[in-house]
Parts: structure tokens; C-alpha cells; sequence
């Protein structure tokens, strides 16, 4: 196993146009480090910038400065194409919306990444079967609960075996008991070679993980190695009283 970070972020900054030709920070010299086989969550209250964070790291925003590295290639000067590339091959994605297409079945959905990156042959009814899904292989994704068609998008990712795997809010949207099974499932995966940063507002779904970063007003205020979610209420609670 390669002794280099499966992600290295060092000094991100971003801000957004706001008009006037001024804008607003939304990103401050933000370094993040996801190591093999870990899982990383990152929590802070809304507006905290947690998603512009993320959709930064998979190289889907532009950063103003600083750089980003996957696996030793880096993600910020990546040309469009480099970064298609990087994200067929390497990347998964689990969003509170399943970004499934509506008119490919559950099969064809979950067999999709991998056929584009010529994985020779996905396990796609092990996926299927690993969430629980096996029965619904033939359907359209219309014809499934929220939760069903979260599983899917998680199949997705076990039948093409990314490196690393963003994940923003994936249980929003979903009850308890099935936000449990999507979290049991991502953190499964988080093992070896495989990795997971987990966007979330839920702080016991971000004490899953083995690292939680706090983020507020952009910047990160803490960084906890196991916490639990009381320990990361604290930190919450501490730095918006500072
Ligand atoms: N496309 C955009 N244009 C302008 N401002 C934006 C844009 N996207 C996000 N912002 C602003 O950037 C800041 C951070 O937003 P972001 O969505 O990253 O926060 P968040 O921590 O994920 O919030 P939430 O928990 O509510 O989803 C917010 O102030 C938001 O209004």
C-alpha cells in the first residue's frame, strides 16, 4: 500500500462573486488529508461551506488558490478532461439527491461507472445484493423508495471500486433506520485502499467516521480522531461562543 495520502488539500481558499466586483470568502486556507482506508467526516453549521469544501476536494468547483492531490495528481489544474478521467476512475459519489438516471434500471445504473471505466466486469448483482437490492434489479429508479434509491446509488459505487468516495448528506433525506444502513454501508467501505469523506449536518452519522473536521465560517476550527457526537456538539458549541 502507498504511504501517500489518498487526498492531500493544502490552503484551499474560494469565494464567490457577490456583485460589484466583490466577493465573499467562502473557503480560507482549508488543508485536508484523507489517509487509505479512512473515513472522514465533515460537519459545521449551514453556510459553514461543508459542500463547497467537498465539491472542491472532487474537482467539481474551482478553487481561488491552494492545491488539491489525488493520489499525487493534482485536482485543481486538472484540465476538464484530466478531471473526467480522474473522476470516472477513481472517485465515487453518494449526494442527497441519487443523481440515478431515470431511464436506465437499477442494473444498468449500478453497472454505469464501472462500464465507463472499463472495470472488466463488475459485480454488479453482489452490489445489488450487498444493499439489499437484488429483487429490484429490473426496475426503474422511479418505482423505489428514497432509501431503496440511495442503496443504488451506494451499489454504484461497491460495483466500481473507487479509490475515494464523497459523500454530501446522504442520509438527508431518509429515515432513521435506512440513514443507519446507508451509513453502515459507506462506512463498510471505508477499508484498505478505499476511502470515504462524508459531508453531513447529523453528528452522530459524522462520529462514525475515524476523523471528524469542524468547519465554521470557512475555516476549519478543530479536527477530532474518534470523537463521539457529544464531543463534537462541544466543539461546535465552543466555537460559536468564541
Ligand atoms: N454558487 C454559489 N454562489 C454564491 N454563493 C454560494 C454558492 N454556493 C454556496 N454559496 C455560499 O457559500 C457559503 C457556503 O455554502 P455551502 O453550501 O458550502 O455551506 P454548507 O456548510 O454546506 O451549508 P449547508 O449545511 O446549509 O448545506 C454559503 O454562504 C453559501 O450561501
Amino acid at each position: 500500500m502507498s504511504t501517500e495520502a489518498v487526498l492531500n488539500a493544502r490552503a484551499v481558499t474560494k469565494s464567490y462573486p457577490m456583485g460589484r466586483g466583490q466577493s465573499v470568502p467562502v473557503l480560507r486556507n482549508i488543508d485536508v488529508r484523507v489517509e487509505h482506508g479512512e473515513m472522514v467526516s465533515i460537519v459545521g453549521p449551514s453556510g459553514s461551506g461543508k459542500s463547497t469544501l467537498l465539491y472542491c476536494l472532487a474537482g467539481l468547483e474551482n478553487t481561488d488558490s491552494g492545491e488539491i492531490n489525488l493520489q499525487g495528481d493534482r485536482v485543481d489544474t486538472a484540465s476538464p478532461s484530466q478531471l473526467a478521467r480522474m473522476r470516472r476512475d477513481r472517485v465515487g459519489f453518494v449526494f442527497q439527491s441519487y443523481n440515478l438516471i431515470p431511464s436506465l434500471s437499477v442494473r444498468e445504473n449500478v453497472a454505469l461507472p464501472a462500464r465507463l471505466a472499463r472495470r472488466s466486469t463488475p459485480d454488479v448483482s453482489g452490489a445489488l445484493a450487498a444493499v439489499g437490492l437484488a429483487a429490484h434489479a429490473g426496475k426503474r429508479p422511479g418505482e423505489l423508495s428514497g432509501g431503496q434509491q440511495q442503496r443504488v446509488a451506494i451499489a454504484r459505487v461497491l460495483a466500481a471500486e473507487p479509490q475515494l468516495v464523497f459523500a454530501d448528506e446522504p442520509t438527508g433525506a431518509l429515515d432513521t433506520t435506512t440513514g443507519w444502513q446507508v451509513l453502515d454501508l459507506l462506512r463498510g467501505y471505508a477499508t484498505d485502499d478505499r476511502s470515504v469523506v462524508l459531508v453531513t449536518h447529523d453528528l452522530d452519522a459524522a462520529a462514525r467516521a475515524d476523523r471528524t473536521i469542524i468547519l465554521r465560517d470557512g475555516m476549519v476550527v478543530a479536527e477530532l480522531a474518534r470523537p463521539t457526537a457529544t464531543d463534537i456538539l462541544a466543539v461546535l458549541h465552543e466555537s460559536t461562543a468564541a
